[in-house]
This record gives C-alpha cells, sequence and structure tokens, in this order.
C-alpha cells in the first residue's frame, strides 16, 4: 500500500505541540553530536573542564544543529512528502508551516550563535556556522539532489562537533581533534549507505540520487564494506599517534570488528534485516567508540 500523502496544503489541519517543534531539531542525532562534542572537549586537556565554556558550547553546538535539523526539515519537506519513513514529519503534514518552523530555527540559530560569541569564542562559533551552512544549505540544497557522492562530502558538516568542542576550549585547531574528525567522516558512508540500502525504493520514488539508487544495492554493499574496512584503519590512527592507549585500541578494534562482520553479512550472506541492524549498530558504534575515547583518557590521568 502505498502510505504516502503528498503535503498537505490545508493549513494547521491538526494542531502543531511542542513535540512536533522537538522533533524537527532530530534530537537523537544532536545527543550524539553533542556527545562527539563533549568528547572533542575533555581530549583537548588533562584533568577537569572549566564550566563556562564546557555549558555555553555545548548549548550553542546544540542550538545550532537542532536549527540544521529544522531548515534541513523545510527544505525537504517535498522530498520527505514522497518517502514512507518520512511522510509524516510535521512540515509535509502540514502542522507547521514553513514559515515557523523557518522562525524556530532562527531563533534557535540566533541564540545558539550569540551564546557561542559571547561565551565560548569566535573561532568556534564561526565553525559551527560554517556546519549549519554545509549541512542545511550545501548538503540538504545542492548535494543530495545532484550527486550519489552527496553524504561522503555533505558528512564534513557532521563530523565537525569534535574539532568544535575542541576549539571551544583552546580556540585552536589541533590536528588531535581532526583526528576525531575523520573518524566520524570515514564512519558516515556506512552508517547512512546501509539505511539507503533499506529504503532504496523510498529513494527511487523521490528521485533522490542516492547511490543505491544510481550505482544499485550491490555496488552499495562494495561500498559499506570498503569504508567500513577504512574506518578499521583510520580508528587506528589515535593509537599509532600516542593520543590515546591500550584501552582504546583494544575497545575500538573489538567495535570495529563487529562492524566489518555486519557489512560482510550484508554483502555476502544478507537476510532481510541485515541492512536495517547494520544502520543500528552503527550508531551504537559510534557512541561506544567515543565513550572509549573518553574512558581511556581519564584512565590515563587517573594513573
Ligand atoms: C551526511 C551525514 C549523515 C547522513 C546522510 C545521515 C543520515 C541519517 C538518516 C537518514 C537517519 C534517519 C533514520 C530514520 O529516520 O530511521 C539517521 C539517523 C541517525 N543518525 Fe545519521 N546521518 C549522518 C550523519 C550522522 C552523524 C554525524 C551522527 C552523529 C554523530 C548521526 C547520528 C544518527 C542517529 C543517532 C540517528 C538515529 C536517529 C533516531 O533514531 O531518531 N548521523 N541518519
Ligand atoms: C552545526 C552542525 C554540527 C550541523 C550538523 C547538523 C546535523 C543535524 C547533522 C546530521 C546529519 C544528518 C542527520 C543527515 C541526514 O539528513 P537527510 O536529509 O539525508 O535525512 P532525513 O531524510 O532523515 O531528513
Amino acid at each position: 500500500m502505498d502510505k504516502t500523502v503528498g503535503i498537505n496544503h490545508s493549513e494547521n489541519l491538526q494542531k502543531a505541540g511542542w513535540r512536533d517543534y522537538y522533533e524537527m531539531t532530530k534530537p537523537n542525532v544532536v545527543l550524539l553530536l553533542l556527545l562527539t562534542a563533549l568528547v572533542g572537549m575533555c581530549l583537548s586537556q588533562p584533568g577537569w573542564l572549566p564550566w563556562q565554556p564546557l555549558v555555553a558550547g555545548l548549548f550553542g553546538i546544540g542550538a545550532l544543529s537542532a536549527s540544521a535539523a529544522v531548515i534541513n526539515h523545510v527544505m525537504d519537506r517535498r522530498i520527505d512528502a514522497q518517502m514512507a519513513r518520512t511522510f509524516n514529519r510535521p512540515v509535509p503534514k502540514g502542522k507547521v508551516s514553513p514559515r515557523q518552523a523557518l522562525t524556530f530555527a532562527l531563533v534557535l540559530a540566533l541564540l545558539g550563535y550569540m551564546v557561542l560569541e559571547i561565551w565560548v569564542n569566535r573561532l568556534t562559533a564561526l565553525l559551527t556556522l560554517a556546519s549549519l551552512v554545509g549541512y542545511a544549505a550545501i548538503y540538504t540544497l545542492y548535494l543530495k539532489r545532484a550527486t550519489p557522492q552527496n553524504i561522503v562530502i555533505g558528512g564534513l558538516a557532521g563530523a565537525a562537533p569534535p574539532l568544535l568542542g575542541w576549539t571551544a576550549m583552546t580556540g585552536e585547531v589541533h590536528a588531535h581533534a581532526m583526528l576525531l574528525v575523520l573518524i566520524i567522516y570515514t564512519w558516515t558512508p556506512p552508517h547512512f549507505w546501509a539505511l539507503a540500502i533499506h529504503r532504496e525504493k523510498d529513494y527511487a520514488r523521490a528521485k533522490v540520487p542516492m547511490l543505491p539508487v544510481t550505482h544499485g544495492v550491490e555496488y552499495t554493499k562494495v561500498s559499506v564494506l570498503l569504508y567500513t574496512v577504512l574506518l578499521g584503519i583510520v580508528c587506528l590512527l589515535p593509537y599509532l599517534v600516542g593520543m590515546t592507549g591500550v584501552i582504546y585500541l583494544a575497545g575500538s578494534s573489538l567495535l570495529n570488528a563487529v562492524f566489518l562482520y555486519y557489512a560482510l553479512k550484508l554483502k555476502y550472506a544478507p537476510k532481510e534485516n541485515t541492512a536495517m541492524q547494520t544502520f543500528k549498530f552503527s550508531i551504537v558504534h559510534l557512541m561506544l567508540l567515543f565513550l572509549l575515547l573518553l574512558l581511556d583518557h581519564y584512565f590515563k590521568f587517573s594513573l
């Protein structure tokens, strides 16, 4: 059955509540982004963090990320209306008008930017704003519709938060922060393409040129596998440059072995739900990987 309904133009058919606004901020994604920003903050220095850049930094990065997510809901409303996964979102449903959503996004962005500028530093404010533009404008408005490499290029915006956390504490870009960015950047293709394989028909119907639509599911599975191997190598770098210790090395190797198992299964012995399982595991993988970085860091300083 075709569950998609198209945009509901009869204004406010159902009244919008705070839950609709909350949903548009992609809260689970923003929470994980904030964990990676927090890890960037913690790894930038030994011992306890100063509370002002900690609280203001997380608030500002969170508010600008949420704003980017709301803008994505507005700009993608026509695409979202055609996909089973997204047709029920507040904007395509007509619960929140594009103008209301954009006003909400503007308030979040102004608030977030001001907090970063006043209580953190200008470098962090500008880099976070650049990430918002990278995701909400460059990825959403252009790349997503233009090329199957959309998420590879656009992934840089979502990978930025560890660097944003680091600069919030130190005011400087550091090579160790760039390694954390590189990890998320390499993680993004298997994270997203696993889901895109599962939702290939959705994307085809909405005419979004995602890799499984343009190059086929088998080609995408090979790409997931290759990026997962690359991720395993990139995850070794923090240990090899002396940034982390053996706790991280052992834990991350285990996580990457499990990710590789899913990627191999997806290519060579898939069941109906393997793609979705791989996508779900990617989220657990990134969360545990960044928690491991924290554990490893504080263990080193407690010795
Ligand atoms: C260009 C980069 C990215 C793309 C295209 C992408 C794509 C997606 C998509 C389409 C979903 C929705 C799945 C659904 O609704 O069932 C999703 C979910 C998710 N993504 Fe990503 N993602 C990207 C980067 C990231 C980053 C950087 C993070 C965090 C560090 C992240 C964390 C998550 C989380 C936590 C979910 C689950 C959300 C939920 O269950 O509500 N993603 N991703
Ligand atoms: C300031 C800053 C760090 C900004 C980055 C913000 C951000 C929310 C990044 C996450 C990337 C993401 C969820 C992409 C999916 O978009 P999609 O349109 O492909 O997925 P959808 O179909 O679920 O909307």
